[in-house]
């Protein structure tokens, strides 16, 4: 070993015979400098620096050792000398600062294509997340879609001022029997764009499954929620007068209630429910409404 890297940097290695390998500082790059050339000479001329690499002989070597006070000799006494033989190890070192600015500049590359495919797969979860939380025979979000709606209100505001109808179809059972299956989808996906359009901008209409929908509103009191159960039941009305074989749409129930803050959304579910199959109990196409306990 001759030098080694983080060693103070006080001596130029000029190489008269044999041959040095120079191990660089940027991951274990080797050079072999042979004779005629120096090593080292950027520290003598840069004042006390570390080394910033490590240099051993690889067979027998002859080298002159240059300390400062030598090196000042040198600048006086043949400066021609110096300058041709600084003029080729500066341009090896020009070599070498280009050689580690390609290699950077690859690493950089491969880093902004793992960027980039990380950023993509990103997307792709994102996206993949809302097919999960979205269903497929209506486009509404479905049971799990409301529960991430839900926890996104609840980051900005407690369930506060919103009413819920829970909807369900009647009969609906005796549309699949009679007209099919095909036709009882296409009456789900009526429904789903009724209440789409009862919904103001700030509402939420999803699917819980099977001919089960629910309409989040907001509404500050009773009457308000009522508003939207009533306009649903009496546009599905109307809907009854065209007649239709398959059926365009059939009767509905609605439970209604008012989201309690302090319940949340199960306590409202539960009140939904018990009024839903009051509605039901009292023959259907209808609202009923159910008060926190
Ligand atoms: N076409 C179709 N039918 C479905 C779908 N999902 C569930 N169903 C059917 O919907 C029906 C729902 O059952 P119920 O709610 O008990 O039937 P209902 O006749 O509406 O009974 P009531 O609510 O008491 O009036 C079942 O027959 C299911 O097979 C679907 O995606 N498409």
């Amino acid at each position: 070993m001759v030098f080694q890297r983080g060693e103070p940097c006080r001596t130029l290695f000029v190489i008269t015979a044999g041959e040095l390998e120079v191990e660089l500082d940027d991951g274990g790059a080797t050079e072999r400098v042979g004779a005629g050339n120096a090593v080292c000479e950027l520290g003598l001329l840069s004042g006390d620096v570390p080394c910033p690499a490590t240099g051993s002989a690889l067979f027998e070597s002859t080298l002159v050792e240059l300390d400062g006070r030598d090196f000042g000799r040198l600048v006086a006494d043949d400066a021609a000398t110096l300058c041709g033989f600084l003029q080729r190890t500066f341009s090896q070192a020009v070599q070498r600062e280009h050689v580690l600015g390609q290699r950077l500049r690859m690493h950089n590359a491969t880093l902004q294509a793992a960027l980039d495919r990380l950023q993509s797969t990103a997307e792709q979860l994102g996206r993949a997340e809302v097919l999960i939380g979205t269903d497929e025979l209506t486009g509404l979000p479905n049971r799990r879609g409301l529960e991430r709606h839900l926890a996104e209100l609840r980051e900005t505001r407690p369930l506060d001022g919103l009413g819920l109808l829970l909807v369900d179809c009647d009969r609906f059972r005796a549309v699949n029997s009679v007209h099919g299956h095909a036709a009882g989808d296409r009456l789900l996906q009526a429904v789903a764009h009724l209440l789409v359009s009862v919904a103001g901008t700030d509402d939420f209409a999803c699917r819980l499954g099977g001919d089960t929908f629910c309409l989040l509103v907001s509404a500050p009191e009773r009457a308000n929620v009522l508003a939207h159960a009533d306009c649903v039941i009496a546009t599905v009305q109307g809907l009854l007068q065209v007649p239709r074989t398959p059926p365009l749409i059939c009767p509905l129930s609605i439970g209604a209630c008012l989201i309690d803050p302090e319940g949340g959304w199960r306590s409202a579910h539960a009140q939904a429910t018990e009024a839903l199959a009051r509605a039901k109990r009292r023959g259907g196409n209808r609202v009923e409404w159910a008060d926190a306990r």
